[in-house]
């Protein structure tokens, strides 16, 4: 016998949860099925811990880096050797991951919380569709359960995409990790080598430079971060190199063989013909994520997929199947956890609070997307890219301004100007198309422009803004005058 809700979500990500609240909040009987933990991937997987755990890396990266400030740690029976120009320090791994935890169960906690509160139905277990009105849940243990709803929404992610490399069975499991596993290390790994160059790659990999192993990054394109700017690009890979991160570019995995003295050895090829076999102790593979959606039974409601498994959806989130709505990763790229939450908000606005149409109907189109690698400096983008600007705007005067880190005052006073900053905008009215920043803080500097870009604000402005001195936003004042 099923039970029928108004509303059941599938998934509790950063768009499913706060919309299963949402709907029960406005007097809808609602069901969230949730197979492993409350906050999907950001607050279990993703953003929350490895942000927890970069901020250990930062630690580590300034304690030791002291001598350039004239702040030395090492003692030796109390006498500190000032000469030296490098601290040396100890890392806990264990206290980085207890640190970890902590923050994760908080926010998992709080997530939980808001959804009771709010009178939602938490089932644990698995979704699968029967029809598009009806959703079997297997529950780990206990009887299947059916039940119905005349609204669905589908907000199940993504997970990371596993090793596909010949002889990968051959090395002891416990060595193989992805970006979940590896934060449950209790040790730092001796030689972390990397398979991908994306957001997971440079994040960790530098994380783990910092915590103090040798890494070596594999990165079958031509260049790191492959969707930015080449110059950007460029310059984070020798902020990478400065840091002692080996990194393979053009360089496809072939195999992998494992020795237990040696340890793993992976054997790369690469379009230039610079085949090199690297050996570490510790193999992430970090080379992209797939959508959930084998376990969903997608079919028997009708819902259509792209051939990469993504659900395909219109501008307002529907699916194929009428009724059923999906939000964040499963449906395709950008994979953030602030796109999705978007998603949740135009959901919110469509179903339940405009779902009369007062007003216009939200849309995922024409959205102004910021993201941030967090990589030190960060990464931080907003906008169009040149070549997407130059592409989309046959037409229009597109210029760019390019202007290193260490002309920021600020950067220079902390001795942290490693980067530059990049503008993308239109030459004829001063419209702001893009912006970037590989720079201190780059995410808070990206998003002062990006507000200029929401409110239609002109680069002139910013130009002639007074911004308080020496804060990193009064940069902003100066890249204009490198326009061309
Ligand atoms: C290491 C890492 C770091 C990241 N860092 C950032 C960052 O700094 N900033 C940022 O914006 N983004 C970051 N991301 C991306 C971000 O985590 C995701 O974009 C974000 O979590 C949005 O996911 P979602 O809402 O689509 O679903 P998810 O958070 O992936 O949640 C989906 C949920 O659905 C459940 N599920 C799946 N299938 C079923 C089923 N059949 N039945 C029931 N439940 C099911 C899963 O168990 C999961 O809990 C990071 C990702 C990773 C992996
Ligand atoms: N700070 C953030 O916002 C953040 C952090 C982590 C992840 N994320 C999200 O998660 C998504 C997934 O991250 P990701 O790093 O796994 O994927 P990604 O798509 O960003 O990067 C994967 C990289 O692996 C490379 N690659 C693929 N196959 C390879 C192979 N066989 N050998 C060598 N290199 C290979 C690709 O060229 C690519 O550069 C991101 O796209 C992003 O949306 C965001």
């Amino acid at each position: 016998m099923a039970t029928k809700y108004d509303c059941i979500v599938i998934g509790s990500g950063q768009a499913g949860g706060p919309l299963a609240g949402a709907f029960a909040k406005a007097g809808k009987k609602t069901a969230l099925v949730e197979r492993t933990h409350i906050g999907g991937c950001c607050v279990n997987e993703g953003c929350t811990p490895t942000k927890t755990m970069v901020a250990s890396g930062r630690v580590a990266y300034l304690a030791r880096r002291g001598p350039d400030y004239g702040v030395h740690l090492t003692s030796n029976a109390g006498q500190f050797d000032l000469l030296s120009t490098e601290n040396s320090l100890k890392v806990d791994m264990k206290k980085v991951r207890e640190r970890k935890r902590k923050i994760v169960e908080s926010f998992r906690g709080g997530n939980e919380r808001r959804l009771k509160e709010a009178g939602v139905d938490i089932l644990m277990g698995e979704g699968s569709f029967i029809n598009a009105n009806t959703v079997k849940v297997k529950i780990e243990g206990a009887q299947d359960v059916t039940i119905t709803a005349e609204t669905i929404c589908i907000n199940t992610g993504e997970r990371p995409s596993p090793p596909k490399i010949t002889g990968i069975e051959s090395v002891p499991k416990e060595l193989v990790l992805d970006s979940a596993s590896i934060m449950e290390l209790d040790k730092v790994p001796k030689h972390l080598l990397v398979v991908g160059g994306g957001y997971i790659g440079v994040e960790f990999g530098q994380l783990f430079r910092r915590l103090g192993a040798q890494v070596s990054i594999v990165q079958r394109g031509s260049q790191l971060m492959p969707r930015e700017d080449r110059d950007v690009t460029e310059t984070l890979h020798q902020i990478l190199s400065d840091d002692g991160i080996n990194i393979l570019l053009n360089s496809s995995v072939d195999s992998v063989t494992y020795d237990s003295s040696k340890g793993i050895t992976l054997s790369t090829h690469s379009k230039d013909g610079n085949n090199q076999s690297i050996t570490g102790s510790h193999l992430l593979y970090a080379a992209g994520r797939i959508p959930n959606t084998e376990a969903l039974n997608l079919d028997a409601a009708g819902i259509q997929s792209h051939a990469k498994g993504y659900i395909i959806c219109n501008e307002r989130l529907e699916t194929t199947a009428p009724g059923v709505y999906v939000l964040g990763d499963v449906k395709g790229p950008p994979a953030f956890t602030h796109i999705s939450y978007d998603d949740f908000r135009i959901l919110q606005a469509n179903l339940i609070t405009n779902a009369n149409k007062t007003t216009e109907v939200r849309t995922i189109a024409n959205r102004i997307i910021p993201y941030v690698a967090y990589t030190d400096p960060q990464l931080a983008h907003v906008g169009l890219h040149e070549s997407e600007a130059r592409e989309k705007y046959p037409g229009r005067k597109i210029k760019t301004a390019k202007m290193p880190m260490n002309y920021v005052a600020r950067a220079l006073e902390t001795d942290e100007s490693r980067g530059l900053m990049k503008a993308v905008v239109d030459g004829d009215s001063g419209e702001i198309l893009g912006f970037t920043c590989l720079g201190i803080e780059g995410g808070e500097v990206m998003a002062v422009v990006q507000m200029a870009m929401v409110g239609g604000v002109s680069y002139e402005k910013l130009r002639d803004g007074i911004w308080a001195h020496p804060s990193l936003a009064e940069s902003l004042n100066n890249i204009w005058g490198f326009l061309e």
